[in-house]
């Protein structure tokens, strides 16, 4: 196999044994950390609308709990593999520490592409999934949370599901649910708000303003788009953007709100008349300031990454650079913000609201921007500090601070004997 086609946790697992060499990780801890601790499969029947039933194929994997609960998103895509959930876990765990919140790290999905489902056949996909994985799940154990293709509504749908096994509701299983049933306000925008923070601070450590940036976002979904929204408000000029069918290029900068409206209209930004057509790899190739993977896994690989030409590249996705390509961008002197702090804000304000739903006393959005802000730029400004410490790039200081979280809390508990 060459390197381009290894898998996400191959890639995850690489950059894990980069930072557990610098940090001389005793051999049985390194090979605890290296793995998932708990997985589960699962093969669920649903009844379609037409009354034929078909089976899924589900998982949700456990890849350390030590620092706290299980945490980490459901993905709903056609394509996702056990390696890529398994991968996706230990990015949270690393996320989680990386952001010092008390969380391990999760992740669940099914083999699915949620498109093709009706609400109903959704609802009920959902439902059974749910119930396959509640002996894993619980506001101590384990919290889902949305990822690709999944949204507030499949949470109501978790919550609704685990609270009927309980007998009782129970808020705080899942979350990234409408504020009508104890979501937090801010989490659905709080991905893409949290990447805005870090990019402006990023920004300011290399001179230049966000104000006038020009910004390229593959990926239109919840946290592209916001993202976009976002960067927009704080002056900064979007010239590009794409989703799975392609991308969309106009030099001067796109106009926004005409994008979402033509995007909620077609389904897709790619004919939008005022702009070029762009392939999702030609996307990433463009000149600009900002690039902000906010997509899929595995887009800028040894391959690509020579002709990447962004000062800055934020990473809202999860895994979307492999090792190889981090070494061209850094030696390019290309900034790379890493996915477990770029992409760290979903999962802070997940946090804020399961401690809202556990105490049931609930935040102002101010209140939940401010605490998002702290976080993250305190985030930033720990791994640019290690990262110049340590002379390495932003992923290795980040994996740095947070591989070495985790095995201090394993060596305090004692469980690593
Ligand atoms: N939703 C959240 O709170 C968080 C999401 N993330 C990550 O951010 C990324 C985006 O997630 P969401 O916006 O929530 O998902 P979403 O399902 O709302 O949007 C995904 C977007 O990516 C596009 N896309 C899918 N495959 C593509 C491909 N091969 N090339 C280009 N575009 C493609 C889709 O068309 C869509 O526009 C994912 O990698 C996810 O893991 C990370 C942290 C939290
Ligand atoms: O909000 C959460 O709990 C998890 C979000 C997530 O899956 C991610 O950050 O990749």
């Amino acid at each position: 196999m060459t390197m381009e086609q290894e898998s996400a946790l191959a890639s995850a697992q690489r950059q894990f044994d980069i930072a557990a060499d610098i940090l001389q990780l005793e051999p049985g801890l390194r090979r605890i950390l290296r793995v998932p601790q708990r997985e589960l499969t699962v093969t669920f029947p649903v009844k379609m609308d037409d009354g034929r039933i078909e089976t899924f194929v589900g998982y949700r994997v456990h890849h350390n709990i030590t620092r706290g609960p299980a945490k980490g998103g459901i993905r709903y895509h056609p394509n996702v593999t056990i390696d890529d959930v398994r991968a996706f876990s230990m990015l949270m765990t690393w996320k989680c520490a990386t952001v010092n919140i008390p969380y391990g790290g999760a992740k669940g999905a099914v083999v699915v592409d949620p498109r093709q489902l009706s609400m109903g056949e959704l609802e009920r996909l959902t439902r059974r999934y749910t119930s396959e994985i509640s002996i894993l799940i619980s506001p101590d154990r384990d919290i889902p949370a949305p990822d690709i293709g999944t949204n507030p509504q499949v949470m109501a749908w978790i919550m609704d599901t685990y609270s009927m096994h309980s007998g009782h509701t129970v808020p705080a299983v899942v979350t990234g649910k409408p504020i009508e049933i104890g979501g937090s306000y801010g989490r659905r925008e709080a991905t893409a708000r949290g990447l805005s923070y870090v990019l402006r601070e990023a920004a300011e450590a290399l001179s230049f303003p966000i104000a006038g940036a020009r910004i390229v976002i593959q990926g239109f979904g919840n946290v592209g788009a916001t993202c976009a929204r976002l960067l927009e408000e704080m002056g900064a000029t979007i010239i590009a953007v794409s989703d799975s069918k392609g991308g969309i290029y106009r030099r001067n900068g796109l106009p926004l709100a005409a994008v979402v409206a033509h995007k909620q209209r077609t389904g897709t930004v790619t004919d939008f008349p005022e702009a070029d057509r762009v392939t999702n790899a030609e996307l990433l190739e463009l000149p600009c300031d900002i690039l902000v993977p906010a997509a899929v896994q595995m887009q800028i690989t040894a391959r690509n990454a020579d002709r990447i030409r962004a000062r800055i590249v934020g990473e809202a996705a999860n895994a979307p650079t492999t090792p190889e390509a981090d070494a061209i961008l850094y030696d390019r002197g290309i900034f790379v913000i890493p996915d477990i702090l770029a992409g760290a804000g979903g999962v802070t304000v997940s946090y804020f609201e399961w401690v809202q739903g556990l105490q049931e006393f609930f935040w102002t959005e101010r209140e939940v921007n401010a605490q998002l802000e702290r976080v993250m730029v305190g985030a930033f400004n720990q791994v640019l500090r290690t990262a110049h410490e340590r002379r390495v790039h932003m992923r290795t200081a980040a994996y740095l601070l947070a591989v070495n979280r985790v095995a201090d809390a394993t060596r305090i508990r004692g469980i690593y004997p």
